[in-house]
């Protein structure tokens, strides 16, 4: 119940949308039923005039079943235009409000879930959603309105036949749904479950291809993808199992509804107290009238799997941020020099701490590396600076002030980052660096990728800047991918690069270019060097060596690689 209160909650904003579709699907609900039940009268009551040739006014009534039939078609197009109107609106705002509650979350706390998992929340689950109002709330209020109206019309004619009819639209109105939807609740829930493992391995089957084929072990995905798809073949063989007896169900119900004012009616024809017209036309509205709820069975089966895909979008929106902005931030550091005093950071409550007392001094405008082992705390310390995840101890300092005390947002917009896995969009390399500064011109552009020593391989290109680098930069060499990347965190313009190995699983020759694009994007810049690679580490200032997340030495690159502490430091860098 509380989860359908959030969705209606969610759904607020297009109320009138909503209202106006379900208002249309309403009136040519009824034009329907009046158009089938004044035929029926009109047929019967000319038939009878004929026999007892009488004359009467057929003007009236053929006006009126004209008049309906356009409703009827009128309002169907209006119906179908209004409530895809309000589908597609709700479903935009669905996924805007997604994505706007994931982002906080990012990277911290959705580091669980599988890739695949949150594309289906994110596609599968919000579109599941969306069915709420055409399936579910759509077709509930209308029938619960049109019974209303029906019972009233039918109650002028006879009471006992309304309550017949009444009694008969709730079976098929609630009783059945209400069966339907116990019966449909488990592999309703178990679909959705299974549609999303399924989604997540075949998302992680493809970007695995790789990694499957060297190990032979594309067969086992397959497999598993195989066994998946039948799980949830299972399962909607039964939810169809349920749709079925339920439509037969409420076959049922019709003609015994049929039968039974019927049987109610003819002896009040006999009495005088209905004409024979009337009749035909109760038989008919009667029948008719089923149609008001007929939408119920699936809206009731809908629900359960609706109701599965709120509480699973719901259990993602409800996660908290690991890191809160400070209610007032202070304004955006305006100086890139780091102090870190004692700093201290687990992920999680019970896991080890990745930095353990960690210190490091870099001023503004120099350039200090961190090597160490891996798993030594190197990327955690950019997870703390990015406010990714927060530090339990110590105090971090940027610009003077205490890193808590800045917004996150102004902290990411501070400092440029480039690291092993810096992802590249599946759009051209100029898409990709203007991800850094929307408003670049062509001459910022360029500079840039001059700068980062990419420039004239892109001109080699026939598209140039307009060449699409493919999924992740899957078209561009390792060496390439890692320079647009760099030129991208040079358009951002950053007082504050950060280089998380950026030469790592490049070869030689691949390296050399990005040192030399690293070299000149250093210029005029606080640096701070994460790397494996001797190399890399001529232009620095200062060399910090960090052992269990906390430093255990440091000094200038060449009494690092050259004094005692040589052997440690080489056997670091592998
Ligand atoms: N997102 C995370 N969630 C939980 N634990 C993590 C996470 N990232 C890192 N860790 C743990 O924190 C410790 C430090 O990891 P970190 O990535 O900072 O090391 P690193 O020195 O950068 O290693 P590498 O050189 O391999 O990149 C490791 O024990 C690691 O398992």
């Amino acid at each position: 119940m509380k989860d359908l209160r959030r969705l209606l909650g969610l759904f607020a904003p297009y109320t009138r949308w909503m209202l106006a579709g379900i208002a249309l699907s309403l009136v040519v609900m009824l034009a329907n039923i009046g158009l089938l039940a004044l035929s029926g009268w009109f047929i019967t009551a000319m038939a009878a005039a004929g026999l007892a040739h009488v004359s009467m006014d057929y003007f009236t009534p053929a006006a009126g079943i004209r008049g309906l039939a356009i409703l009827r078609t009128g309002g169907r197009y209006l119906e179908r235009l209004v409530t895809h109107e309000a589908t597609l609106r709700l479903l935009a705002h669905l996924r805007v409000w997604f994505y706007e509650h994931l982002e906080p979350l990012a990277p911290a706390r959705i580091q669980y879930y599988r890739g695949g998992d949150l594309l289906s929340r994110i596609r599968a689950d919000i579109d599941t959603l969306d069915n709420f109002y055409l399936r579910v709330l759509a077709p509930s209020v209308a029938a619960l309105i049109g019974v209303a109206i029906l019972f009233g019309f039918m109650a002028v004619f006879s009471f006992p036949v309304a309550l017949i009819n009444l009694a008969g639209l709730i079976l098929s109105g609630i009783g059945i749904p209400y069966l339907a939807h116990r019966a449909g609740k488990r592999p309703g829930g178990k679909a959705v479950e299974v549609r999303s493992t399924l989604r997540a391995s075949v998302v992680d089957g493809i970007q695995g291809q790789g990694e499957l084929r060297v190990y032979g072990a594309s067969g086992r995905q397959i497999e598993r993808v195989g066994e998946l798809t039948h799980a949830l073949i299972d399962q909607q063989h039964k939810l169809s199992r349920i749709t079925g007896l339920a439509t037969a169900g409420n076959g049922w119900i019709t003609q015994l509804s049929i039968w039974f004012a019927l049987l109610i009616a003819i002896p009040l024809v006999n009495q005088g107290m209905l004409s024979g017209p009337d009749l035909a036309m109760i038989a008919l509205f009667v029948m008719a009238s089923f149609e008001t709820v007929s939408g119920l069975p699936l809206a009731f089966q809908n629900l359960g799997e609706t109701l599965a895909a709120a509480r699973r979008i719901f259990e993602i929106i409800d996660t908290c941020p690991q890191v809160e902005d400070p209610a007032v931030p202070a304004p955006r550091p305006s100086t890139a020099d780091l102090h870190c005093k004692g700093v201290r950071m687990r992920y999680a409550d019970d896991a080890n701490w990745a930095l353990n007392g960690f210190d490091l001094t870099l001023p503004a405008g120099h350039r200090v590396a961190l090597i160490g082992a891996t798993g030594s705390g190197k990327t955690t310390l950019i997870n703390l600076l990015m406010r990714f995840w927060d530090y339990q101890d110590g105090s971090i300092m940027l610009g003077g002030r205490e890193l808590r005390e800045y917004s996150g947002e102004d902290l990411r917009r501070f400092c440029a980052v480039v690291s092993q896995r810096t992802h590249l969009f599946n759009t051209t390399i100029r898409g990709n660096l203007l991800l850094a500064r929307p408003d670049a011109d062509e001459v910022q552009i360029m500079a840039a990728a001059k700068q980062a020593r990419i420039h004239d391989e892109i001109m080699g290109f026939p598209a140039g800047y307009d060449t699409f680098v493919g999924e992740a930069g899957i078209r561009l060499s390792g060496g390439q991918a890692r320079r647009v990347a760099i030129a991208r965190a040079l358009l951002k313009d950053a007082p504050f690069l950060i280089l998380d190995e950026p030469t790592e699983g490049l070869d030689a020759d691949a390296e050399a270019h990005v040192l030399d694009a690293i070299e000149s994007a250093m210029d005029g810049r606080s640096v701070l060097l994460i790397t494996h690679r001797p190399h890399a580490l001529r232009h620095m200032d200062e060399v910090y060596v960090i052992e269990h997340g906390r430093v255990v030495s440091h000094g200038a690159p060449a009494d690092i690689l050259h004094g005692d502490n040589a052997l440690t430091a080489y056997t670091r860098l592998g």
